[in-house]
């Protein structure tokens, strides 16, 4: 890329926020020019704004500390100065809801962690793996926006992203009946061990809002495009338990499984290993080469030794074997704000960018 695109982060102070700064830091194809967050936050150097809050493993890029954090609710003057932004708003629903279509009738694409329009019929929301067709619908929400490249992109769930790849890899074999527990990290609530000491040595058995998502989301991503909407799959039917426990980064999913065709451990395993999609076809920045690897040994995967598996974009799949009641049970393991959150969200970028839906102004 000749000229990096110029990229805004909205909610720039918070986890994710910190977690978009810190993997764009020297993006081949994205450059961060502008930071946005509550109006408390604006006016005042990125470095201070954030102040003891930062909380990634790396050191805030030099790059933003000295950008001068604007205020997200004027909207036309952030997005004077960007080609488009990631949106990490922490605001209600219907907030972000309106705050993301006020950016995308800018002219500004945005790319959302959110969760507010996931289900918005035109929305697409998108593992580049799995669903890139669903950018299709991009096409009939500039026509319902009025606008000529603004527009929404979403990613999913960070509970869905140590399961859902699989039942992708597996569609062949009709998966029909899934029964998820997931185990989620800390950092998913925005928080560290310092903030949180409650969870030191504890467990939490409810999440607000995350059991409908992670029942629901891995049915629109295996959708289908019918007239501009996405029409959400009807199987595999879901159910599932979101439990928080005291882990930094890493959402584990222990997952039994029915299948239509039931297939043998074999070629489940092949499937898995030898899935793909267009982010490795077209060698994208932060396409993991490898998107599933498949771990032989009985202790595997773990947090400690597999969540950063290609650089915390791939997801680690281990313990798959035959059931007394399921067809199989098997371990999944993402990394819940790379793969789960902005790795993801800029994963979505970069394949809106190679396929043209978001240039330069
Ligand atoms: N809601 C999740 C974060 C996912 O995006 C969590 O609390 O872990």
């Amino acid at each position: 890329m000749e000229q990096k695109l110029r990229v805004g982060i909205l909610g720039a102070t918070g986890m994710v926020g910190q977690r978009f700064i810190s993997l764009l830091e020297n993006h081949p194809w994205f450059e961060v020019v502008t930071v946005a967050a509550s109006p408390r936050s604006a006016g005042k150097s990125y470095e201070e704004a954030v102040g003891d809050r930062w909380k990634m493993d790396t050191p805030m890029p030099e790059a933003v500390k000295k950008l001068t954090v604007l205020n997200v609710n004027e909207v036309e003057k952030v997005a004077s100065t960007v080609d488009f932004v990631f949106s990490a708003v922490d605001m209600t629903k219907e907030e972000i809801k309106a705050i993301e279509e006020e950016y995308a009738k800018t002219e500004t694409p945005v790319v959302s962690n959110n969760s507010a329009h996931r289900w918005t019929p035109d929305v697409p929301m998108v593992i580049p793996e799995i669903n890139v067709e669903h950018f299709d619908v991009i096409e009939a929400q500039k026509k319902r926006l009025g606008t000529t490249r603004g527009f929404i992109a979403v990613k999913p769930n960070c509970s869905i992203q140590s399961y859902a790849p699989c039942l992708a890899a597996w569609k062949e074999f009709g998966p029909k009946e899934v029964v998820a527990t997931t185990y989620q990290a800390i950092s998913g609530a925005g928080k560290t061990f310092k903030d949180w000491p409650e969870m030191v040595e504890n467990i939490i058995p409810y999440i607000g809002g995350e059991e409908e998502k992670s029942e629901q989301e891995p049915l629109r991503v295996l959708g289908k495009v019918e007239n501009g909407e996405i029409v959400k799959a009807q199987l595999p039917k879901i159910t599932c338990q979101c439990i928080r426990v005291p882990v930094l980064n890493g959402h584990t999913a222990a997952v039994f499984i029915n299948f239509e065709k039931k297939p043998t451990k074999e070629e489940l395993i092949e499937k898995l290993v030898s899935y793909k999609g267009f982010p490795q076809e077209a060698e994208l920045p932060s396409a993991p080469k490898q998107f599933i690897q498949y771990l032989e040994e009985d202790n595997r995967p773990q947090v400690k030794a597999d969540v950063d598996y290609e650089n915390g974009m791939g997801i680690s799949i281990g313990r798959l074997r035959e059931d007394s009641m399921f067809d199989y049970k098997f371990v999944g393991l993402s990394h819940n704000t790379v793969r789960g959150a902005a790795g993801g969200a800029v994963l979505c970028a970069e394949t809106l960018t190679a396929k043209k839906y978001i240039q330069a102004k």
